[in-house]
């Protein structure tokens, strides 16, 4: 674990935005091991991109890194080249901001090599304009430190047409990927099952979601990692689940964050696509977190932005176990730990996905087995019990296939369907 100091300019019109902001960034920080050492921010009435802190500021930041040996200081804001050169200059250890320690986070994490591509391009992508000055040549190694120390003009440009020819491969194996995951999934599309993608903010709760329906499917094998960190899902992973008969293929992807650097977004083009290609989208949040509603806001500007703003999607409000944040608007209120509300939301994913088809519980007489018979031709039916008297089963189909099914309908089904029949 390393230890660095974490700053941060508090803008007066983001003030009660700026205790999130710093709390993501020791998150952040964890995410991809390091430890705060002590903190330091700045209040201003306006950001000077040029300089970030003020002379004074940075003084005091400067004894308080040789005060506590930090190796680097990681800033909130977002900076400019200029004014990350001055605070390295000035203090002597690398800085890193938001942007770059998002990269950082996501090199640790990538395991498929697709994803090791991609972040490798969006690392070169931010290093580049980063190599104005001449003898940058630690940038690359370092992930985009601002620190400018070297031989000289010449061995900078040779740094950058390495940099865009580098950029230039990886584009064309991405490019090769993306073709074969194309392939795969037009094979996967004539199997016809619909795709459900899990979005929403980083740690908001999406593969514990996966694994409470995985559960709920009895099939526990198949769960993905959840951890309570920022990013721990960087590969999207999918399987298959089932409601009321019907299968869909259900996507786990990459956490949205606030302000997430484009030249991510960018790089990331293709494994967003479970989310572009998805018939519909569970918006997972965490309804307990006080900054829910920001949160969820950053998810849908962010699937704007990504070209999936108009899949009709479920809004999803997990941790329900751990306390309801007031003000919580309607929507289905689900549990991953005490698996509250999961067969309702997986009950809610198929009538979307089929809406005109039901679903009945129905208990048929053994006088009515002629007409079960006759009936699988038009409809799915499963066996859920051998009563004395007949069978209880579960009918899936068009709705006005079921019409003949009504008169054997359960009335207590809503209940019925609650609990795992
Ligand atoms: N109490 C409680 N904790 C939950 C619930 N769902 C998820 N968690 C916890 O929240 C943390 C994050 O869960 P994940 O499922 O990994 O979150 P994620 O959205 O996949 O996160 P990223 O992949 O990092 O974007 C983990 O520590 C989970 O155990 C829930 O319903 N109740
Ligand atoms: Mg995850």
């Amino acid at each position: 674990m390393s230890e660095v100091i974490l700053a941060g300019i508090c803008l007066k019109q983001d003030v009660h935005e700026f205790d999130g902001l710093m709390a993501e960034c020791r998150a952040l920080c964890a995410a991809c091991g390091r430890t705060v050492a002590a903190e330091i921010t700045q209040q201003s009435e306006s950001f000077d991109r040029k300089t970030a802190f003020r002379s004074g500021k940075l003084q005091e930041l400067a004894a308080l890194v040789k005060e506590t040996n930090a190796e680097a200081i990681v800033f909130a804001n977002d900076l400019s080249v200029a004014a990350g050169q001055r605070i390295e200059e000035t203090c002597g250890v690398r800085v890193i901001d938001r942007t770059a320690l998002i990269l950082d986070i996501f090199s640790l994490r990538s395991r498929t090599r697709q994803a090791k591509l991609q972040v490798e391009m969006a690392r070169l992508q931010y290093a580049l304009p980063r190599l104005s000055d001449p003898g940058e040549e630690e940038t690359h190694e370092r992930g985009g430190s601002y620190r400018s120390r070297g031989s000289g003009e010449q061995r900078s440009a040779q740094i950058r047409i390495t940099y865009r020819k580098r950029i230039r491969q990886l584009q064309k194996q991405l490019a090769e990927l993306e073709k074969q995951n194309w392939m795969t999934e037009n094979r996967r599309s004539k199997s016809e099952l619909s795709r459900v993608a899990l979005t929403g903010y980083t740690n908001a709760g999406k593969s514990s979601l996966l694994n409470a329906m995985l559960r709920e499917n009895a099939r526990e094998g198949l769960q993905v990692p959840e951890k309570d960190m920022l990013f721990a899902t960087l590969d999207t992973s999918v399987r298959q689940v089932s409601s009321q008969g019907r299968q869909f293929l259900l996507y786990d992807t990459v956490g949205f964050v606030s302000r997430l650097p484009h030249t991510l977004i960018d790089a990331f083009h293709s494994t967003l696509d479970a989310a572009r290609h998805a018939d519909l989208l569970l918006h997972v949040i965490d309804a307990s977190d006080p900054h829910w509603e920001e949160k969820a806001r950053v998810t849908e500007e962010t699937l704007q932005e990504i070209g999936a703003g108009s899949i009709p999607r479920i809004r999803v409000f997990t941790k329900s176990d751990l306390g309801i944040h007031k003000d919580l608007p309607e929507g289905i209120r689900v549990s991953a730990k005490t698996m509250q509300g999961i067969p309702e939301l997986m009950n809610q994913i198929a009538d979307t996905l089929y809406p005109e088809e039901e679903t009945l519980i129905c208990h048929l007489p053994y006088s009515a087995m002629a007409f079960l018979e006759e009936s699988r031709r038009t409809a799915q039916i499963e066996i859920l019990e051998e009563g004395e008297q007949g069978l209880k089963v579960r009918v899936s189909g068009p709705k006005v296939r079921l019409i003949p099914f009504h008169a054997y309908r359960e009335e207590r089904y809503e209940q019925d369907s609650m609990g795992k029949v």
